[in-house]
């Protein structure tokens, strides 16, 4: 039997070849498609919008995304400037760059003191030229529903958070997004799991995906907690319930597993992943192995040029503010 097999077919089959059904899609194409929307909006602008990144650490995710942005910037007629300050200086620098009017948007590299004196920093950026979309109008706006900074005259759109969008925007490419349903229940049937409850992604994810009627386990190092429109997704925005359910519970009914541990080691356990389940992974670590290929329908590693991408169409939006 073999002997009829041409030598290179049977070497693919053998090593190097994944399991005939897993499609691997990588960042790169979803933001493609989304690049193409960037570059007619920045046509209509006219002019190249100068971004500011703060970089005040030695965190090497932080270096890494700050290069891609540069990059990224360069190849698609942004502006970048990234400013290396000592963490003394970093609040000084934030408040000079909202009272410059040259500068269009301002990213801060997380973590720089880590914990509550992050969230202050987070916070000093102007709102007109937040381009991740976490100040607290927008979060609040965001947990809320609420899409316009003024609702009356619908002038200027919310953003939402960078990566959570992202995330979204890949949900749609592969069609979890069920474009059948009306908008804002594409999600209705889905069940869907995300390891990581941090304030800048989990979170805001589990609330964006529950409001679009997605079933939601949320599951961090202290538990689960659910997030829902309930039964019929009857509720307008979605609600947050703690369980008693572990990781073990909510995995296997899951077709969708997202997974953001920033730890070497973890492995989120492939046993727990549902035949055919789509897996995308946003931690700068390799969350899944490679062996889940084996039962997903869809694997993602990784996400970070999509949000990138999204930081520039963030950085479009805003600019009507300024
Ligand atoms: N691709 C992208 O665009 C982005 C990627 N990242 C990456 O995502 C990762 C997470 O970043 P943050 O959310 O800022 O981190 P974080 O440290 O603020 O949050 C980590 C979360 O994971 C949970 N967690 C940790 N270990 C766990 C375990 N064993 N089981 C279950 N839950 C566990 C924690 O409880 C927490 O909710 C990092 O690797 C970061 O570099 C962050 C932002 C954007
Ligand atoms: N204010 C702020 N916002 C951030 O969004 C933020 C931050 N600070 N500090 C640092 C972390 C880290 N981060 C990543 C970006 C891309 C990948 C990533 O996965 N990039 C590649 C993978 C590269 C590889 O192959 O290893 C890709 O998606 O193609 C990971 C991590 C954003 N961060």
């Amino acid at each position: 039997m073999t002997s009829r097999v041409a030598p290179s077919t049977a070497r693919d089959a053998q090593h190097d070849a994944p399991p005939a059904s897993c499609k691997v899609v990588l960042a790169q194409t979803v933001a493609n498609s989304l690049l193409s929307e960037v570059q007619g909006s920045l046509k209509e602008l006219g002019r190249s919008p100068l971004l500011v990144g703060f970089l005040a650490n030695a965190d090497p995710a932080a270096r890494m995304y700050a290069d891609w942005t540069a990059k990224t910037c360069k190849e698609n007629g942004f502006e970048f400037q990234l400013r290396e300050v000592d963490k003394e200086d970093l609040e000084e620098a934030i408040l000079e760059a909202n009272d410059d009017d040259s500068v269009d948007g301002i990213i801060v590299y997380f973590p720089v003191f880590g914990g509550g004196q992050d969230q202050y920093l987070q916070q000093i950026t102007s709102v007109h030229k937040d381009v991740e979309g976490l100040s607290h109008k927008y979060l609040f706006n965001m947990y809320q529903n609420i899409r316009y900074l003024d609702p009356q005259t619908k002038a200027q759109k919310c953003l939402l958070p960078c990566t959570p969008l992202a995330i979204i925007k890949i949900l749609e490419y592969i069609g979890v997004y069920n474009s059948i349903l009306p908008y804002g229940n594409r999600l209705f049937g889905k069940t869907i799991t995300i390891v990581n409850r941090s304030e800048i992604v989990g979170r805001p994810l589990a609330a964006l995906l529950a409001n679009d009627g997605a079933n939601v386990y949320s599951v961090d190092i202290t538990g689960v907690q659910q997030y829902t429109r309930g039964a019929g997704i009857k509720m307008k925005q979605h609600q947050v319930h703690d369980t008693d359910f572990n990781l073990e519970d909510v995995a296997p009914n899951s077709d969708v597993i997202i997974t953001g541990v920033p730890t070497k080691n973890y492995k989120f356990p492939l046993k727990l992943v549902k035949d055919g389940a789509i897996c995308i992974n946003f931690s700068s670590e390799k969350n899944f192995d490679l062996a889940v290929k084996e039962r997903a329908s869809i694997y993602v590693p990784a996400i970070g040029k999509v949000t990138i991408v999204v930081l520039l169409r963030n950085l479009l939006v805003g600019i009507p503010s300024r």
